[in-house]
C-alpha cells in the first residue's frame, strides 16, 4: 500500500486555513470541498486514456485523448464525507455515489454502521472513499470491508487529515490500497481525536458543534 501525501502550495494553504480555531462552518464546508477536488486530482492520476478521432473547429480530423470510461463509485462516510463530495463530483460528474453511514462509538471509540446503499454495478466499479478523517482507522476498515462484502475490487482512499494509527490498522487489513491525503498528523489523544487535526470535522461541516 501507498501513502500520498499531496504536498502541493494550494492543499497546505487550504489545510492552514481549515485548521484555525475560529473559522466559519462556510469556510470549512468550502475548504474542505476545495481539498477534495485537488486530492481527486491526485488520485486520479492513473485513470486510462484512449485515442479518439474528432472533427477540430477547421474541420479537420485530429486524435484527442478520452478517458476510457473507467467505472467510479464515490463513497462518502455519512456525515463528514458528504462534506468532500461536491469537490470530488466536480471532477466526476458521471460517477455513481454509494453512500454509507457509519459514526464513531465515543466510549468504544469501534465505527457503528446504520446505513449503506451502494451502486447497482459497484462490482465493476473503482470505489473512491472519501472522510475527511483518518482516526485510529476503526471506520474506514468497516467501510472497506463493506465494499469487499458487495464484491468491490478496486478501493482508494481520500482523507483530509491522517494519523499514523489509522495507516497503520489499513494498511495491515488491506495492504494493497492507496491513501491520499493532505496530511498524516502526529497522534491521537485520549479521546481518539488527530492532534493537530482539525477538531470534530462532522460538527465543524454541518454546523453542529
Ligand atoms: O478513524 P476513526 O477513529 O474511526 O474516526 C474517524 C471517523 O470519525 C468521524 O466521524 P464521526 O464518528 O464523528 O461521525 P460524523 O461524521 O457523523 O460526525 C470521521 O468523519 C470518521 O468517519
Ligand atoms: O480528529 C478526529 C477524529 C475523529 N473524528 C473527527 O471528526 N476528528
Ligand atoms: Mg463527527
Amino acid at each position: 500500500m501507498s501513502v500520498h501525501t499531496v504536498k502541493h502550495p494550494l492543499v497546505q494553504h487550504k489545510l492552514g486555513l481549515m485548521r484555525e480555531a475560529h473559522l466559519s462552518t462556510k469556510s470549512f464546508r468550502e475548504l474542505a470541498g476545495e481539498i477534495a477536488k485537488l486530492l481527486t486530482y491526485e488520485a486520479t492520476q492513473d485513470l486510462e486514456v484512449e485515442d479518439q478521432e474528432i472533427h477540430g473547429w477547421n474541420n479537420e480530423t485530429m486524435t484527442v485523448p478520452r478517458l476510457k470510461g473507467k467505472k467510479v463509485t464515490i463513497v462518502p462516510i455519512l456525515r463528514a464525507g458528504l462534506g468532500m463530495l461536491e469537490g470530488v463530483t466536480d471532477l466526476l460528474p458521471s460517477a455513481r455515489v454509494s453512500v454509507v453511514g457509519l459514526y464513531r462509538d465515543e466510549e468504544s471509540l469501534e465505527p457503528v454502521p446504520y446505513y449503506a446503499k451502494f451502486a447497482n454495478d459497484i462490482e465493476e466499479r473503482m470505489a473512491l472513499v472519501i472522510d475527511p478523517m483518518l482516526a485510529t482507522g476503526g471506520t474506514m476498515v468497516a467501510t472497506l470491508d463493506m465494499l469487499k462484502e458487495q464484491g468491490c475490487k478496486q478501493m482508494k482512499i481520500i482523507v483530509l487529515v491522517a494519523a499514523p494509527e489509522g495507516i497503520k490498522r489499513v494498511q495491515d487489513a488491506y495492504p494493497d490500497i492507496e491513501i491520499f491525503t493532505a496530511s498524516i498528523d502526529q497522534r491521537l489523544d485520549e479521546h481518539g481525536y488527530i492532534v493537530p487535526g482539525l477538531g470534530d470535522a462532522g460538527d465543524k461541516i454541518f454546523g453542529t458543534r
